[in-house]
Formats: C-alpha cells, structure tokens, sequence
C-alpha cells in the first residue's frame, strides 16, 4: 500500500538536508550534504575545525545562501518559504551579533515584537527567561548587551532563540563560555524541550558532553557526513572521541617537531 492509500500521512523530518552544498570560490565547504533528523530527537552535529559545521547549519537555517540543495524544516523549503520556515525555528547562530546599545530585557521586548508576538506574552516570557537565565541582575543595573560577557551573549541569544516557541533549534556551540551552572539551566531547558517534542540540533566540539545530551550525531568530515544515526551506531562499541579520531585522523608530531617550545 502506497502512502497515499494507507490514509496516514508521512511525518517530516524536524530538519532535512538534501545535498546541500557551498563553495567559497574554489574552496568546497559543505560537499552534497544529506541529514534527517527526526522530530523530537536531540541531535549532535561534531567535526574537527573548519569541517564545514556552522556553513551547513547556517545554510540550513536561512543565513546563508547555498551553492546547491535544499533545507527543510518540517517540510518547508528554508530558501523558498523563508517565513514559514523561520517562524519553526530557533536559531543561535555562530558569533551572533547582536544589538550593542539595548539592554537583555529591551533586545527580547524588540525581537517579540518583530515577531508580531502580543505585548503581554512577550513581556512575561522576558522576565521569565532573563530569570532563568540569570540575567536579571544586570537587567535591574541596565547593562547594556555591548557591555555582555561572552556567556551573557550566548545566553541571550538562547533567550531570542527560545522566545517564540519555535518546534526546532538549531544552535551552533550553545555551551561556549557558558558556566556550569548555566549549562544545568541551559540542558533542563533543552530536555524540556525535546519532552514536549521540539527537536535540538547542536554543533558542539565537546565529545562528552554530546555523549551525555544527544540521542543522534552526525561526525562531519571536509564538508561531508563521515557517519550519522543513533549515538550507540556512531560509536559502534567505542567511546564518541574514539569514532571521531579513527574518522578525522590525528596527524603526528614527531618528536624533533617543535623542540623549540621548551627552550
Ligand atoms: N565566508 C567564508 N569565506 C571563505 N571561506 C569560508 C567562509 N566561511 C567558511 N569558510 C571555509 O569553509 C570551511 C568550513 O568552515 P566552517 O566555519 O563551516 O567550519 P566548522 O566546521 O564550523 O569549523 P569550527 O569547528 O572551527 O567552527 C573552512 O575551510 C573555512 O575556511
């Protein structure tokens, strides 16, 4: 029975890359790359440096234009329905700029409203998430997001990712800078989310730490998926890191080689 006739309608993947590709002139960063994650999954995206992770994700979330393919999200084109898609997502994109001369509390007030969310909701949602997020003291002192610690402006912009109840966050390096007692917040809140449904995909470079969150992971690899799925079929029995070295290669250092560093 074809899908058409069994009556059920086939669910999206919450994000689907479909040979997805970017160049920078003769630089290929992202090769044809294929990813489905599944709705409700927590899903890692690892690689070494430079292997194409925050090109990808910001292709897939509408911040950067692709040479070739598609994104969608929940079924919707990223590049040719930008507005359904964006209003499914929550982005935090890698070195987010953001407004310099707001404070916390008027950047959410601002970007509720952009988003054509009612006043009292947004203001609720505000204090709420400047609480949670422990950015209430510096909204009470008006600090301004300019004068913003570097966890303080990942934290923000967790709280704009956050704001409109998006189905699906994309976040590149969410725990950079972060301090462990924010990253507590910062799982709970993301576990709330993926219990209710949502989808979180996240780049991160700390193995353990996707071993601890993530129920799916992809190893990028020059601009390519080296291997995706399940935690357990990643590591095939051996620890992430492990997966991920056998994957990259770890170049040598001979023992001559920089000799010099040790006077
Ligand atoms: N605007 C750009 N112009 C030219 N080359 C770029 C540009 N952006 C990225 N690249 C190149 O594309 C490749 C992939 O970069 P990208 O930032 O996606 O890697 P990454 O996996 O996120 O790395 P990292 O883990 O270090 O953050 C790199 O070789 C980089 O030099």
């Amino acid at each position: 029975m074809s899908e058409h006739t069994s009556g059920q309608v086939p669910e999206h993947a919450a994000l689907e890359l479909r040979g997805l590709r970017r160049t920078f002139g003769e630089k290929v960063a992202v090769h044809d790359m294929d990813l489905v994650v599944p709705p409700g999954s927590f899903y890692g995206v690892v690689g070494p440096n430079g292997a194409g992770k925050t090109t990808a994700l910001s292709m897939a979330v509408g911040l950067l234009r692709p040479s070739a393919g598609r994104a969608l999200v929940h079924g919707v084109d990223v590049w040719a329905d930008p507005v359904e898609a964006k209003r499914r997502l929550g982005v935090l994109p890698d070195g987010l700029a953001l407004p310099e001369r707001l404070t916390g509390g008027e950047l959410l007030t601002y970007w509720g409203r952009f988003r054509r969310m009612p006043r009292d909701v947004v203001a609720a949602r505000t204090a709420e998430l400047l609480r949670v997020l422990e950015l209430e003291e510096a909204e009470a002192l008006g600090t301004l997001v300019g004068e913003y610690s570097t966890g303080m402006r990942k934290k923000i912009g967790l709280a704009t990712a956050l704001l409109h109840t998006p189905r699906v966050l994309v976040l590149d390096e969410p725990y950079e800078a972060v301090d462990p007692v924010s990253a507590r917040v910062l799982t709970r809140i993301l576990r709330r989310f993926t219990a209710a449904g949502g989808s979180v995909v996240v780049s991160s470079h700390v193995m353990a730490l996707v071993e601890q969150l993530c129920d799916r992971v992809a190893i990028v690899v020059r601009g390519q998926v080296a291997a995706a799925g399940t935690l357990d079929e990643v590591r095939g029995g051996s620890s992430l890191e492990d997966r991920f070295v056998d994957l990259v290669g770890a170049p040598e250092v001979a023992e001559e080689e920089l000799a010099w560093i040790a006077g």
